[in-house]
């Protein structure tokens, strides 16, 4: 297969993404699969996909400024082909006759033949100069700051805003660019090998942090996934820690009750199963949605008939069952910036509107997470978010709701205890924010409470 099939498979992944809101990360697997492209062609095509996808911003602005018009003025499949032209010239750096010839070519059949000398015109303007002279063109052009950190980055600039508050927090303003540039990076595959019913193969590279994860050295991790029935498993290490945080916060006792209130798709609930197993403590994982549930399902079965499985709203478990439980794991529904590396379109798509609607949830959850606590339990609140709005300020506003009844703990000290390394970690002692540029991350923020 050539080079050129990667591109195809890329442009189609890239038309159904604007199209019909596709997730690039469930639909390129089965792409690739059905190309049979090699797998030096399938990983040009993950790359074109993903990086594309993931600079979209930056290469709109150099669009803008080479075809001396507004990106919303050009038709949906020539700005991909063109966003997929840019990534080559000034990301891979490919032979400039190859990128512009085999994207001009996408769009000589996806549109008009006057789109076909107008993709050609844009794209020989661009690769005419330098990447760096279009860096330089593209940060003249910035109306400010953010701007500018938005259009190299290529952030949307409420998320930059965003990142910027939460960095700020912690006194580390200084490592925006950091963030945004680890945003723009492939993760490495992270597997996590469940304590009881698998064990971390020999030869592979450990975690830094994670006491239960290891670093998969490349390729597709299904065989190893599928060898182990799941008992070895892909799971980000920020991912990790959070749930062994909510294990760690006091040695669990035997007979103790542990839900997870919002599971799906069962990465952390694996975790805390396979601890559940080990101290003899029951756990409920409940999930809202029918089919993430069955992720659940599937996520704890190795591990055997620990876990109990309900399906129901989260917000109403408190009332049902006050004061049933002695650990809850709150991972609530977010916004997801803290793993923007991880879904490259998911940038584009959120919008600072969303914001509100989360945390009104999020503050209902944890209302119904204390509810369900017996006196002396413990709350997990985790987000895969770093947005002040869902991470310090619902901390707050839970302890101004429930004065006499939260009370924190130490959640740096907890990891600190069984992390094997320490963690560089700042701010409030109770909160642990974990960072992509930091940590090799997720940007997962935990915060311990104890039920009083
Ligand atoms: C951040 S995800 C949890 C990830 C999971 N803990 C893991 O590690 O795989 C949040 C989940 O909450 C679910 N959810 C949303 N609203 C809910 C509600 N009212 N009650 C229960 N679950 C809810 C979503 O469907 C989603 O699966």
């Amino acid at each position: 297969m050539s080079g050129a099939s990667a591109r195809t498979v890329a442009f189609d992944v890239l038309r159904a993404v604007d199209e019909s809101d596709a997730y690039a990360n469930l639909l390129l697997p089965a792409r690739l699969e059905r190309a049979r492209l090699s797998s030096a062609d399938a990983g040009l095509a993950t790359e074109l996909t993903y990086g594309t996808l993931r600079r979209r911003g930056y290469y709109d602005r150099v669009i803008e400024l080479a075809a001396r018009r507004p990106v919303s003025r050009i038709d949906e499949p020539v700005l991909d082909a063109l966003r997929l032209g840019c990534h080559q010239l000034l990301t891979l750096r490919t032979p400039s006759h190859a990128a512009v010839n085999e994207s001009v070519e996408l769009v000589r059949s996806a549109a008009s033949r006057s789109a076909v000398g107008f993709a050609n015109g844009v794209l020989r303007t661009i690769a005419r100069a330098r990447p760096e002279v279009w860096r330089q063109r593209v940060a003249d052009a910035a109306r400010d700051d953010d701007d500018l950190l938005a259009s190299l980055h290529s952030h949307p600039t409420w998320i930059v805003r965003a990142l910027r508050h939460a960095l700020a927090a912690e006194h580390r303003e200084d490592e925006l660019e950091a963030l945004l540039e680890a945003d723009n990076a492939a993760p490495r595959v992270n597997l996590a090998a469940l304590p009881g019913v698998a064990v971390r193969p020999e030869d592979s590279e450990p975690d830094r942090y994670s006491p239960i994860g290891f670093v998969w050295p490349g390729g597709d991790p299904a065989a190893i996934v599928e060898a182990t029935g799941g008992a070895i498993r892909v799971q980000d290490e920020g991912s990790q820690l959070a749930a062994q945080i909510l294990v760690a916060a006091r040695p669990p006792a035997a007979g103790e009750r542990w839900l997870d209130l919002c599971a799906g798709p069962g990465g952390k609930a694996a975790v805390l199963a396979s601890a559940a197993a080990a101290f003899d403590v029951r756990l409920v994982a409940n999930e809202i949605v029918p089919a993430r549930l069955e992720l659940v399902r599937r996520a704890v079965a190795p591990v055997g008939t620990v876990v109990e499985l309900t399906e129901r709203d989260g917000t109403v478990i408190g009332a049902e069952e006050a004061a049933g439980y002695d650990r809850v794991l709150l991972d609530a529904p977010c916004t997801g910036l803290g793993a923007l590396r991880r879904r490259p379109e998911a940038r584009w798509r959120k919008a600072p509107g969303d914001v509100p609607e989360l945390t009104r949830l999020q503050a209902s959850l944890i209302d119904s997470a204390v509810a369900a606590l017996r006196p002396g339990g413990i709350l997990c609140y985790v987000t895969c978010s770093p947005h002040l709005a869902e991470t310090r300020v619902q901390v707050s506003d839970a302890l101004r709701r429930h004065p006499l009844q939260l009370r924190e703990l130490p959640t740096q000290d907890v990891v600190q205890s069984f992390a094997e390394h320490p963690l560089d970690l700042a701010g409030d002692p109770a909160q642990v924010q974990l960072w992509p540029h930091r940590h090799g991350t997720d940007a997962m923020f935990v915060a311990l409470f104890e039920k009083m």
